[in-house]
């Protein structure tokens, strides 16, 4: 027996068919069913309930003294999500919300024109979006759960912003948060009431700041991941994560383009942008978007349809359960990969899918939207292997990692070892790259396989 808890009520493990024994009941009268969960774990394997644990409450007193020398199985303390429920339920309203305004800003951009896009001092874009779902989340944020107590790192400062040349810039950034904040009674959210001027819009951008990732708790924001899709009319995500001691602790992932089914994703690279400007918004609008969630811990992640038309928001939304594919053989699974060369090794990636067999041709998707197929099972691995010297961000995995988690895969860097979000705002001693598998068995190989070919690689 193996657990280690100091509260007087706590859960436990138990498998499933143990738990509904008579053996059981009459060893443990004082339990209370909380639930079933999905498990896997090599721990508790050797037990033959592999993939069934029903989840007990009990008194540890009473587990103490009842336990008797005829019960051979393994119990140990489970991390039961009981709270964050209304920060879970808050990112998932703001990142709703942020995603009705990419929706719209994305369309204009692909109607009207790509002047509105902007470059930053690293020569990458940035869009009126950019600002104005860094704007929504923290000022959703803060008036949830007051500024004092909210602690945000995004990707966006104002320093472009408050240049006098980008006046113009400016207030079309005003002017689309408050058309958003004018919605947020439709999403269950309280507004502000009066339209937000500059000064406030400015301040509730830069309330995010780079500093917060030393604390032991806060959000972390890319309000656009994927800019380039974006841009380009294809796919894009919002993400939303809260850290605490190092670790996700909820993730959401906001995903537009990405509809509850899944057919579109594999058509990349300007197939939406031609649809959208073939197909009305109305006609197209009912299919695509899709909102992931997750809460460590929980074993379960979410997937919720976005809200159109006339809509309110009811709270849990047509969520679905989403769960990581059961292919485990390489054959038959699909890679997906960042679209663009410049960062991730295309050429090391086809070398290491060949030596594993995996036959399918790679799925090359913009931003975040990878995790979000393997956690709803649409493509079983996704790899990232930058350039040398290059660190990943924070913002860029923390939501995914969780939710791909929740959702039964496994997340690591090529060492196999979890990523570090304890050190700031990059992902510091990240081993050559990321893997994301939708099991353990594909998670192996594919480490097996990257070290079998790293040192012959260019990398
Ligand atoms: N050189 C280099 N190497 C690796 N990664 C980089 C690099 N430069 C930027 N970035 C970060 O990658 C984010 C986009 O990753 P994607 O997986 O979406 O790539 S791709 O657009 O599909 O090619 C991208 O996120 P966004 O800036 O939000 O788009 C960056 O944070
Ligand atoms: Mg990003």
């Amino acid at each position: 027996m193996s657990f280690t808890c100091t509260t007087t009520s706590f859960p436990i493990k138990v498998p499933h068919t143990l738990f509904h024994s008579r053996k059981f009941n009459d060893v443990f009268p004082k339990t209370q069913i909380l639930g079933t969960l999905s498990f896997s774990s090599k721990k508790n394997s050797h037990l033959g309930f592999k993939d069934k644990l029903s989840l007990a409450q009990c008194s540890k007193t009473s587990f103490l003294s009842e336990m008797d020398e005829d019960c051979k199985f393994e119990v140990s303390s489970i991390d039961i999500p009981d709270g964050y429920c209304k920060e879970l339920e808050i990112a998932v309203r703001a990142v709703h919300m942020a995603c009705l305004l990419c929706q719209r800003v994305q369309d204009n951009l692909l109607s009207k024109s790509f002047e509105q896009v902007h470059s930053k001092e690293d020569n990458s874009p940035v869009t009126i979006a950019d600002w104005s779902v860094q704007a929504i989340v923290s000022w959703v944020l803060s008036e949830a759960f007051g500024s004092e107590n909210v602690s945000i790192v995004a990707e966006e400062d104002v320093e472009v912003l408050s240049k006098a040349s980008a006046v113009g810039l400016l207030e079309a950034v005003v002017r689309t948060v408050n058309e958003c904040l004018a919605d947020a009674p439709r999403f269950g959210l309280k507004g502000p009431g009066t339209d937000l001027d500059a000064k406030a819009v400015l301040a509730a951008i830069s309330r995010c700041n780079l500093a917060g990732a030393r604390g032991s708790k806060f959000w972390v924001l890319d309000p656009v991941d994927g800019t380039l899709g974006f841009v380009r009319g294809d796919q894009y995500a919002i993400a939303l994560a809260l850290i605490e001691d190092g670790e996700p602790v909820l993730g959401v992932l906001g995903c537009p383009n990405y509809p509850m089914k899944k057919e579109w994703l594999g058509y990349q690279n300007g197939y939406r942008r031609i649809l959208s400007r073939l197909t009305s918004q109305t006609s197209v609008s009912g299919d695509k978007g899709s909102v992931l969630y997750a809460r460590k811990g929980g074993g379960k992640a979410w997937m919720q349809p976005l809200l159109y038309g006339e809509k309110n928001f009811v709270w849990p939304n047509s969520a679905k359960q989403i769960k990581v594919s059961s292919i485990d053989n390489p054959a038959l699974a699909t890679f997906c990969e960042p679209v663009e060369k410049a960062n991730s090794s295309h050429s090391f990636t086809a070398g290491l899918a060949h030596s594993v067999g995996l036959r399918n041709q790679p799925l090359r998707v913009y931003s975040m939207v990878k995790y979000a197929a393997i956690a709803r099972g649409d493509a079983e691995i996704f790899m990232k292997f930058a350039s040398a010297g290059y660190k990943e961000k924070i913002w860029d995995h923390a939501a995914g990692v969780l939710i791909i988690e929740e959702a039964g895969g496994v997340v690591t860097d090529a060492g196999g070892q979890p990523l570090d979000f304890s050190k700031g705002v990059y992902l510091e001693g990240l081993d050559r790259g990321i893997i994301a598998c939708a099991g353990a068995k594909l998670h192996e190989k594919i480490i097996q396989a990257v070290d079998a070919s790293w040192n012959s690689s260019s990398l």
